[in-house]
């Protein structure tokens, strides 16, 4: 049976002579959660006083003694009081009257399974664990070997799937464009080496098929291992390989993608040479960990294969050892066990938040090629390291910062490593309701696209609400995302029609949210990048050592607004930096505009940056408009960004990353504006640009390292953004939660400027928000603007509303229905609100209904015409409507802000025009002194 609880004391270690000999056994104290029996699978709460139900999980009897045998002491010694842990296979038993547990010859210990450790995590930390900490730091730059290596793999899985070579290695050559144009090599090069590993690789195809028998031997008689005739000769048989699969184990805690899977067992690939008959150790361990997640969802692995491509590029008289490429291992239940004591050193030290020195291990550093690296790390942020270390140390109060943040981030990892447990803690329909999935699709096809790639395509039987967008990679499953058959897919088409690409065919009922560490792990590189190469003038700035200079102009660059005009000094005059703070409405993209046009005219390098797609191109939409009026090229300027992430009409401008290196190139580096989110600005290809201003628009919305990632390419940055709205995003409640522009408001408030007249609201309107949020500064900027009503709009006459809705905010009383994600009695009313306004003339697309969660979104989306937008408040941010309701989804009390925090009422509260509507239950509101205000203005 399965044990698994948390550890509720301290471990005992010691050794006892048995009939076998001495042994080592460790004893844990763990409070059960579950016990599982293998042969059922279910789940069953044992008869012994221990309890699986929460009123008796505190009850000493609850505990029982886990004793770990032999070498699972060495995982057990890592535990510590609050740790999870799994033994796999136990065995029970009684002592003194008492039920125990203990590992048998099939069990495995697993430290902390929810902590999921990823593969090449593993084969780093095997080599050397400071090396797996180094390159979760500092990320992998862009470089040749790492650029020919993806290219490898591509061809690779191309020719599982049956590719012709030829077609495969240009194709994959060609996609890479930009990043070998900014690396400087020409495809002719790259095209001879990417060839002479895939020789190793065709080699080695061309054998199973052999061995595989058919007529497959004849083709080989015919040379066909030349590149020319090779198309269709290796197409793999369809259920005997498979190309890159996404594996995730919830038992031992380990996912990872493997290169390719042939007959059940694992294959990696790797560029390298290895003249040995065996793979390398760590080559080895990778493979074995494939195996434990592939036996998860199978039956026992027996080999693992890897192949060293490079072995066959070398020539055979002036090396000397084994060239063969393949080299196949027998997978042993030791090293199987071994790879799971690794993974467990690596949880129980993420959990325990300390870093590795190096001296676990036995590498040697003068081997190693990251030891300079090493010992730079190790000197900046004083750290014990065996490498030694070199430089001087940041002052005390960056170190604090980065310790500090590194902890955030990695508890941020381990909210998204909470996400992976969801896809298997909860049911189906949990997940659809918490938005994460949209489950019983109906499967209608899969097509085998040109280059061996699959469409799938499936219909929603009902249309539903969730976190899932076009344009994202999500799992793809026939049923369930680990336990049946799943591919990461990316989404094409999300409407009643879903259509996915993969690299393998799926018959897809179900998708699910991929829960991605890249933010993660950018975020860790950014921090790292910031703090330890940054600039020493930037980071006097950014810890309030130096105060922030401005160069002193004299034009005026807005003739009709002082604080814009302010601004755009600021920005255009700023040394360091400047911090532009934008209520709604006030111009702020206008603003930007303004800014980058100057800078552009100045001969600058402008960095165009904002936490999502959507402001990025409005700002870049702006920015193209005001260039036309200055009559500047707009081919000067370039949107980085996928294609579906880039908005349609700015397509145009967007940089292709195929196609001729140097074409490529050319394109990037001669732009003199580039735009994109400031998560690709950590991507490899925009780490390598640089700029003389980033100008970063929603930057309130950002966290620290989030800024960092886009600021650090540029000599001097301005933010724009508006911290009385919407906070970073963030999973876990830390440091990340402040964004930097909020810091340097306060820090800086010399170098910021508010904006203060608002372009967008009536003003009955815009008055609540500027008294409660804004200190009384926000005014309209125009008596127009003041004075704006329904009456303004054409064919809309006030007079055939109610009384009631005349005036441009009012209240509508409702008692709700009591329940607490959505009320039916609010959708009701809503639905006659957009009834009337539509009879006063208002077309249904200028209404927006803002609603507080995503199952009141659904209920009201489903009551309402299809026209009206209906969403949450963050979907609504830097969006406005002609009238906008707000369903408050309270009855009676309220159990804290609504809408979460006070911000999120401020951008629901300007988003409007013209009328704003307050549906709610004024018991609720006046429970809360904000609302209580609200309803007080409203009414
Ligand atoms: N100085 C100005 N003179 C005239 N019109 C202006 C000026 N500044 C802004 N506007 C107009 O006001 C409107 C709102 O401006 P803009 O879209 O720049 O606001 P914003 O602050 O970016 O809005 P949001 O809060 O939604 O991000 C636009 O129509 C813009 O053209």
């Amino acid at each position: 049976m399965n044990v698994r609880g948390t550890v509720a004391g301290e471990v005992s270690i010691r050794t006892v002579s048995t009939s076998y000999g001495e042994s080592e056994l460790a004893e844990v104290p763990v409070r059960v959660e579950s016990l599982e029996s293998e042969e059922t699978g279910s789940e069953a709460v044992a008869n012994t006083g221990v309890a699986a139900d929460a009123d008796e999980a505190d009850d000493a009897s609850a505990t029982v003694t886990v004793t770990c045998w032999g070498k699972w002491t060495e995982s057990a010694e890592r535990l510590e009081p609050g740790m999870e842990l799994l033994v796999t296979n136990a065995e029970e038993g009684e002592y003194q009257g008492e039920t125990q547990y203990s590992t048998t010859k099939e069990s495995y210990v697993v430290v902390e399974p929810s902590f999921l450790v990823n593969v090449t995590a593993i084969r780093n930390w095997v080599e050397c664990p400071r090396l797996y900490y180094l390159n979760k730091l500092s990320g992998v730059p862009l470089n040749y070997p790492v650029v020919k290596g993806t290219i490898v793999h591509e061809v690779f899985g191309d020719l599982l799937r049956g590719r012709d070579l030829e077609a495969a290695i240009d194709e994959r050559i060609d996609d890479r464009g930009l990043e070998l144009g900014l690396l400087g090599e020409s495809p002719a090069t790259v095209e001879e080496d990417v060839r002479k590993n895939a020789a190793a690789i065709e080699g080695w195809l061309e054998q199973g098929r052999l061995t595989g028998g058919d007529g497959a031997a004849a083709a080989a008689e015919d040379g066909a291992t030349t590149a020319d005739n090779s198309s269709q000769s290796f197409a793999p048989e369809a259920n005997e390989w498979r190309s890159e699969q996404l594996l995730i184990s919830e038992t031992f805690g380990i996912r990872g993608r493997a290169d390719a899977i042939r007959r059940g067992a694992p294959v990696e690939l790797k560029t390298g040479k290895n003249l040995r008959k065996e793979p390398r150790f760590k080559d080895k361990v990778q493979a074995a960990c494939y195996a434990l997640l592939l036996e998860e969802h199978g039956d026992p692995v027996d080999t693992g294969t890897l192949l060293y491509t490079k072995n066959s590029a070398l020539e055979r008289d002036e090396e000397t050892g084994d060239l063969t490429p393949a080299k196949d291992f027998s997978m042993g239940a030791g090293l199987l066990k071994y790879v799971v004591r690794l993974r467990n050193e690596i949880a129980a030290m993420e959990m325990s938040g300390s870093i590795p020195t190096g001296k676990e291990a036995d590498a040697k550093c003068e081997y190693c090629f990251e030891r300079d690296t090493c010992m730079v790390v190790s000197g900046r942020l004083d750290q014990e390291s065996k490498a030694g270390s070199i430089g001087q140390a940041l002052p005390d109060e960056e170190l604090e910062h980065f310790d500090r943040f590194y902890r955030a981030i990695e508890e941020e990892r381990r909210e998204v490593h909470r996400e992976y447990a969801k896809l298997w803690e909860q049911t189906a329909e949990e997940r659809a309701d918490d938005d994460r999935a949209i489950i019983d699709l109906e499967f209608e096809e899969m097509r085998e696209l040109e280059g061996g790639r699959w469409e799938l395509r499936a219909r929603q039987r009902t249309p539903a609400t969730s976190k899932i967008r076009e344009g994202d990679l999500v799992l793809a499953s026939d049923g369930h995302p680990v336990r049946g058959e799943a591919e990461l897919a990316r989404i094409e088409r999300l409407d009643e029609e879903v259509v996915l690409t993969a690299d393998e065919p799926v018959a897809v009922t179900r998708l699910d949210i991929y829960p991605s560490e890249l933010t993660t792990d950018r975020l860790l590189t950014a921090l790292h990048d910031a703090l330890l190469k940054g600039d020493q003038r930037r980071k006097d700035v950014l810890f309030g050592r130096v105060d922030p200079e401005f160069d002193d102009l004299e034009e005026t660059f807005v003739d009709n607004n002082a604080a814009q005009d302010e601004a755009v000094r600021k920005a255009v005059g700023a040394r360091d930096c400047a911090l532009i703070h934008g209520p709604p409405g006030t111009g702020k993209t206008y603003t930007i505009a303004r800014a980058v046009t100057e800078m552009v005219e100045r001969g600058e390098r402008v960095l165009l940056s904002a936490f999502t797609n959507r402001a990025v191109d409005n700002a870049l939409e702006a920015v193209l408009e005001s260039f036309d009026e200055a009559d500047i090229d707009p081919n000067t300027v370039v949107r980085v960004g996928s294609e579906s992430g880039v908005r349609e009409d700015m397509q145009s401008y967007r940089l292709e990353r195929s196609g001729d290196p140097e074409k490529r190139l050319e394109e990037l580096q001669g732009a003199q504006v580039v735009a994109a989110t400031t998560a690709s600005c950590g991507s490899r290809v925009m780490a390598e640009q640089s700029f003389d201003v980033a100008l970063v628009d929603e930057a309130a919305q950002l966290t620290e390292p989030g800024t960092y990632a886009a600021i650090e390419l540029a000599d001097r940055f301005v933010l724009v953004g508006d911290h009385e709205q919407l906070p970073p995003v963030v999973r876990a409640e830390n440091d990340l939660s402040t964004s930097l522009f909020e810091r340097l408001v306060d820090l800086h408030p010399d170098a910021g400027v508010m904006l203060d007249r608002q372009y967008r609201m009536n003003q009955r309107i815009q008055s609540f928000a500027s008294r409660e949020f804004y200190d009384g500064a926000l005014r309209p900027a125009t008596a127009e603007v003041a004075g704006r009503t329904l009456d303004d709009l054409a064919g809309v006459s006030r007079d055939a509303l109610p009384d009631a809705l005349r005036d441009p905010v009012a209240f509508v009383p409702v008692e709700g229905d009591g329940e607490q994600y959505t009320d039916a009695v609010e959708a009701e009313r809503i639905v006659e609100l957009i009834e009337t306004y539509e009879r006063a003339g208002l077309d249904r697309s200028q209404i927006g209904v803002i609603a507080p969660f995503r199952a009141q979104v659904a209920t009201i989306s489903n009551a309402v015409p299809a026209d009206v937008t209906v969403d949450t408040v963050d979907r609504f941010q830097g969006s406005s409507e002609e009238v906008i309701v707000i369903s408050f989804t309270a009855t009676g009390d309220l159990e804290g802000p609504i809408f979460e925090d006070y911000r999120r009422i401020n951008v629901a509260l300007t988003r409007p025009k013209r009328a704003l509507v307050l549906v709610g239950d004024p018991a609720a509101l006046e429970s809360d002194p904000v609302y209580a205000r609200l309803l007080e203005w409203a009414q």
